[in-house]
């Protein structure tokens, strides 16, 4: 690790929690841009102790791990790739997959999403997916492709997840990052880089994961490669530059020229089965010559031997070429761009090909973990097969045969029969079944080797858990959990005959960005999540998959409450009639602070026990899950107590923690308290003719208009505005674009709320709790 990685760990480690709980209270902040240190999700967690830095032993560098592999595993995972699929909604990510699968020989035909034959695509395997035409869960699946190097036939073996592209379901997306090594980005050849493609290019820059950049639908009027490749500059500020010309356009494309080796690539057969080399057309050699030398321009800014040739005015070989684009693309410097049609079966293969040449096998990716038995010191993770067991439950899914668990190996082997512990838990399952996922379907295995991903059997776990042989304690990074924003109330139509707490109980662990709440005083259960489309789908699934029929209450914003001032803190709870008295007495002050909710102790001299410390630290956190002004979580809190009293018979923990929740209380409202809304990142794709309406819509929800893009028949308008407002919005679009118009919703930050909702929110709230009285 260099220096600089270095020395950012600690920070790394503080930010982020082994559980997902941990993990959504360090990074909820008032304005959360992706914390630097997020870019480190591939180590592990828990609070950064100056023993673990001690003893924390150097970590392995890339090169002195591959030299360590034994001549086996280097054949092995030299082969092998672990890739996933990402972009955009509708950008072609699942038909894309579905050519993958097929050339690859693991299907036999080729079904289209939303396709007359109503079969639908593979990786769509939920009936809710086949029938709205989008993906919902991730799918995991693996292939083998044949590829020609030197005149010589080898074998590679892909590890492959189709993701959805729907922001709603971006956990999965998450998680499937989390433990990939490479990605194909799809982009739309007409649409560009649109906001979701921003949204996943943040997350694989979160997990380090270098991409491919896929330039699909090129068969669609209006495509413009180059315009997309542009955008890829200049919108996610990668460096990418095409390897390929297209041969044809639109309903003529035909194939692409590969720049690099110099080849005319056509698809022929009824499924585009063939990859025909033939002349490279004359008309295209101008655009060749041009865009090659862009390639190496580019190439020469993020790579120094590229660099070296092109300062003495020389041209570099195809191989010198290919070498110079692996090592940029791995690192992070840079994307290769290739284009075609998945629908349209054109120039697929080559993009299988680029993921051998240009995207890293397992033991080119560093991967850490915190070993538990060394006050949580990183350790490298090299993916040897003759080391102890490593391995990470990144998924979890409820299948026919019982709880469902993909776990990526880091290292060692899992077998079948062996005894695996759950590092969190400290639980031992035995492995009865262990088998390699093809989309919904499985194929038992007996062992699988360091760097691959498999699927076991009935073990109890949360998704995020690592699991070990015992051998070792070792625990791994958890994923980034966003929070949720929206929640509205639920309920069984009918008596509750136990599917309703199976469903309840079953989504919330899989799903941790699904979350479910008794709210004891209005009796209700209340689910929050990521959007109307999250929980509505949830509530599809209750009905479709446990026969239960829900009512449900209107969609609600998770607000937040704040404060704008700092106060003093000065109570004292005190009980001394009847029984045994309670005393507790603290003082110090209360401060706005950026982020998280933070408590600190700064008293001297043992007058508080640690004991007693820790209570009012439980009592303040408790508070904060409910704020006084309307019952909504606090956010940005900076509770500090200098000075307090106990007494000798009656102080115990108990007091402590009343005056923990309680001083906080007082105070909070004396620190000039304010609600906060969340605010919304919008984007808005339609025709060109309905952008005056779009806007006036707009307008009308007060919301922050940010950005325009037009292209040739539509535009994208990006937008802030809060989330009360958009509420029912999917509705409204259509009915003012006739149907045409599409939107995305991404949690940006929490801002006040304006001060008519907050004062109506607060009457709201007080109405309620006098109504409880
Ligand atoms: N013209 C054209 N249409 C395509 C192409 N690839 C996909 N489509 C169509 O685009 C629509 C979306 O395709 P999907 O494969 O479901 O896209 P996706 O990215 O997986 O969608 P989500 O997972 O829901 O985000 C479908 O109607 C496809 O038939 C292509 O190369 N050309």
């Amino acid at each position: 690790m260099s220096g600089s990685l270095r020395a950012l760990l600690p920070a790394a480690r503080r930010a982020l929690g082994r559980s997902a709980a941990c993990t959504i209270n360090a990074h909820v902040s008032l304005k959360p841009s992706i914390p630097l240190q997020l870019h480190f999700a591939r180590y592990s967690s828990s609070e950064a102790t100056a023993e673990a830095e001690e003893e924390a032993e150097p970590l392995q560098s890339l090169e002195s791990i591959k030299a360590g592999l034994s001549s086996e595993d280097a054949a092995r995972l030299k082969y092998m790739r672990n890739i996933g699929i990402s972009a955009h909604i509708d950008s072609g990510k699942t038909t894309f997959t579905e050519r993958v699968l097929y050339y690859t020989g693991r299907i036999k035909a080729i079904h289209e999403v939303r396709g007359k034959d109503n079969v639908g695509a593979k990786m769509d395997s939920m009936d809710l997916e086949r029938e709205k035409g989008i993906t919902i869960q991730s799918a995991a699946t693996y292939c083998d492709w044949d590829k020609v190097e030197n005149g010589e036939l080898k074998k590679y073996h892909f590890n492959l997840i189709d993701t959805p592209g729907h922001i709603d379901f971006t956990i999965e997306v998450e998680r499937a990052l989390r433990v990939l090594d490479g990605a194909v980005l799809v982009v739309c050849a007409v649409s560009g880089v649109q906001s979701q493609t921003i949204t996943v290019d943040r997350q694989m820059r979160r997990y380090n994961v270098p991409r491919i950049t896929f330039i699909n639908k090129m068969d669609r009027m209006g495509a413009n490669p180059w315009k997309a490749i542009e955008q890829v500059n200049t919108k996610l500020k990668m460096p990418a530059a095409a390897l390929q010309v297209p041969i044809g356009m639109e309903n003529n494309l035909e194939g692409v020229v590969d720049i690099v080796n110099m080849k005319a690539l056509y698809n022929e057969g009824a499924r585009g089965e063939n990859i025909v080399e033939k002349p490279i057309p004359e008309e295209l050699k101008d655009i060749i010559e041009e865009k090659r030398a862009v390639l190496i321009e580019t190439l020469a800014d993020v790579d120094d031997e590229i660099a070296e040739i092109y300062l003495n005015e020389e041209i570099p070989t195809a191989q010198q070429m290919i070498d110079a684009i692996r090592r940029a693309t791995i690192a992070l410097k840079f994307t290769p761009v290739l284009m075609g049609s998945a629908l349209a079966n054109r120039s697929v293969q080559p993009v299988l090909d680029a993921v051998c040449d240009y995207l890293p096998n397992p033991s080119e990716v560093e991967n850490v973990g915190l070993d538990l038995t060394k006050n949580e010191a990183p350790v490298s993770l090299p993916p040897y097969s003759n080391l102890p067991f490593v391995g990470l439950a990144f998924k979890l899914e409820e299948g026919r045969f019982g709880q469902l668990t993909y776990v990526r190996v880091y290292q060692g082997v899992i077998k079948k029969g062996m005894t695996i512990v759950n590092t969190r838990t400290g639980k031992k399952t035995k492995l009865a079944r262990l088998a390699r996922m093809h989309s919904d379907e499985m194929e038992d295995v007996s062992e699988v080797n360091a760097g691959e991903i498999c699927a076991t059997f009935g073990v109890e776990c949360s998704s995020g858990d690592t699991f070990t042989d015992g051998q070792v304690s070792v625990a791994l990074s958890s994923m980034f959990v966003p929070e949720p924003v929206i929640s509205l109330s639920i309920a069984p139509k009918s008596r509750d005959n136990g599917n309703f707490s199976k469903a309840m109980n079953r989504f919330q662990k899989e799903d941790p960005t699904f979350t479910v709440k008794f709210d004891s005083e209005s009796k209700e259960t209340i689910i929050s999540g990521m959007g109307e489309l999250h929980l509505e789908i949830y509530v599809e699934r209750i009905k479709r998959e446990y026969n239960v029929e829900c009512i449900t209450g209107q969609p609600q914003v998770a607000y937040r409450e704040s404060l704008l001032t700092a106060a003093p803190l000065n109570y004292t709870h005190k009980r001394q009639t009847g029984g045994a008295g309670q005393f507790a007495k603290i003082v110090g002050d209360l401060k706005p602070s950026k982020d998280q909710n933070i408590f600190e102790s700064n008293v001297v001299g043992g007058k508080i026990s640690e004991k007693f410390l820790a209570a009012v630290d439980k009592g303040f956190q408790e508070a904060c899950e409910k704020g006084p002004l309307i019952g909504h979580k606090v956010l940005g809190a900076h509770m500090i107590v200098n000075d307090g009293q106990t007494h000798l018979v009656d102080s115990s923990e108990l007091a402590f923690r009343t005056a923990g929740y309680y001083g906080f209380r007082e105070s909070f409202m004396k620190a000039n308290p304010v609600v906060l809304e969340p605010i919304m990142d919008v984007a808005i794709t339609a025709p060109i003719e309905f952008q005056g309406s779009i806007i006036g819509l707009m307008n009308k929800k007060n919301a922050l208009i940010t950005d325009t893009d037009i292209g040739t028949d539509e535009f994208t308008l990006h937008a802030e505005c809060s989330l009360n407002e958009m509420f029912g919005f999917a509705t409204l679009l259509r009915a003012n674009t006739q149907g045409k118009g599409e939107f995305t919703l991404e949690f940006k930050h929490y801002a006040q709320a304006s001060p008519q909702l907050q004062k109506q929110l607060i009457a709201d709230f007080q109405k309620k709790e006098r109504a409880k009285q």
